[in-house]
């Protein structure tokens, strides 16, 4: 089914403004998170995995209706964890009920992005709560102990190109693993909050030893304390992939202006924004007065 966006009514850009500032004064006041990584990582997870159940087959799932709020996505095995990102909306949510969920999710994981002193990201509102019964079977969402034709066949339900998916997976620069929501664990050194090409850059420069995780997953470790995913490692094993991978190695200005488009397609994949939807790009808390 078609998603058409509905922005909420008689709300303006600067409406959006005011959820992003609550959203990224939170992330500062909530810093103790995740041994001070803080909220930004796991609030990029959150908006990645609200749209990543899209399917273009037949426009399923993905960011429009907001159903990760529903206990079935909430309580899908692969969104362990983000259940952390879903309380610290929360109150958000309270002081702005008139949201969607769709919306806040999104703009959670932009708000994020921003203040990790990443990309700015364009954003449009509109997404419209939709019915549980409008919520995605979980198994949508995929598996890191794959290789690179798992990858890209994955992501050719978004329409994403390698280049694309490349550039996304670069979120890895931000948080880490932890073992009880996923069966991998790490890094443990820089798990970093400010958004970089670092991902990158330690893919190509760090040495890597493969070994099994207490859950019996596959992990590449190396001596400086990263780790990486089987998915992860295969972007440097696939020889289209490692292409990029050396781009945005060797380049973070194109990293970031690859990320930012990539991210913009999976949040607003499958919907549909009518002729005079607003086109928002947020000010971070540090360029407004304060
Ligand atoms: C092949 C595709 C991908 C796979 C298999 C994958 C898998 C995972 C797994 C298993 C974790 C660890 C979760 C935990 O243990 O807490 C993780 C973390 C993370 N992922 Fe991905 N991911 C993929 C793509 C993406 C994309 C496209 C984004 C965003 C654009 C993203 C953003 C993140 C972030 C920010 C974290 C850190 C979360 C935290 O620190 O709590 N991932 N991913
Ligand atoms: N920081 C990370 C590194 Br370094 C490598 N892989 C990851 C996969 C998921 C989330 C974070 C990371």
């Amino acid at each position: 089914a078609l998603r058409v966006a509905e922005v909420e009514k008689g709300k303006t850009p600067e409406d959006f403004q005011q959820v992003y500032n609550a959203i990224a004064k939170k992330i500062i006041d909530d810093d103790e998170y995740d041994n001070y990584i803080g909220y930004g990582p796991v609030l990029v997870r959150l908006s990645w995995h609200s749209a990543g159940t899209f399917d273009k087959n037949d426009n399923s799932g993905g960011s429009y209706g907001g159903t990760y709020r529903f206990p079935k996505e909430t309580n899908d095995p692969s969104n362990k964890g983000l259940q952390n990102a879903k309380a610290f909306l929360e109150p958000i949510y309270e002081q702005f009920p008139w949201i969607s969920h769709g919306d806040l999710y999104t703009l959670g994981g932009v708000t994020a992005l921003q203040e990790m002193q990443g990309p700015k990201v364009p954003w449009r509102p509109g997404r419209v709560d939709l019915p549980e019964s409008a919520t995605p079977e979980n198994g949508r969402l995929p598996d890191a102990e794959n290789g690179a034709d798992y990858v890209r066949n994955f992501f050719k339900r978004f329409g994403f190109t390698d280049q694309e998916v490349v550039a996304l997976i670069g979120a890895h620069a931000l948080g880490k693993t932890h073992m009880a929501n996923s069966g991998y664990e790490g890094p443990w050194g820089a798990a970093t909050n400010t958004f970089s090409n670092e991902f990158f850059v330690n893919l190509l420069n760090e040495q890597w030893k493969k070994e099994k995780t207490e859950a019996g997953n596959s992990q590449y470790n190396s001596p400086s304390g990263f780790m990486m995913m089987p998915t992860d490692f295969a972007l440097k094993e696939d020889n289209t992939y490692l292409k990029y991978v050396k781009k945005y190695a060797e380049n973070q200005d194109v990293f970031f202006e690859d990320f930012k488009n990539a991210y913009k397609k999976l949040l607003e994949n499958g919907i549909e924004f009518p002729e005079g939807t607003p086109t928002i790009v947020f000010k971070t808390l540090d360029e407004q007065e304060q």
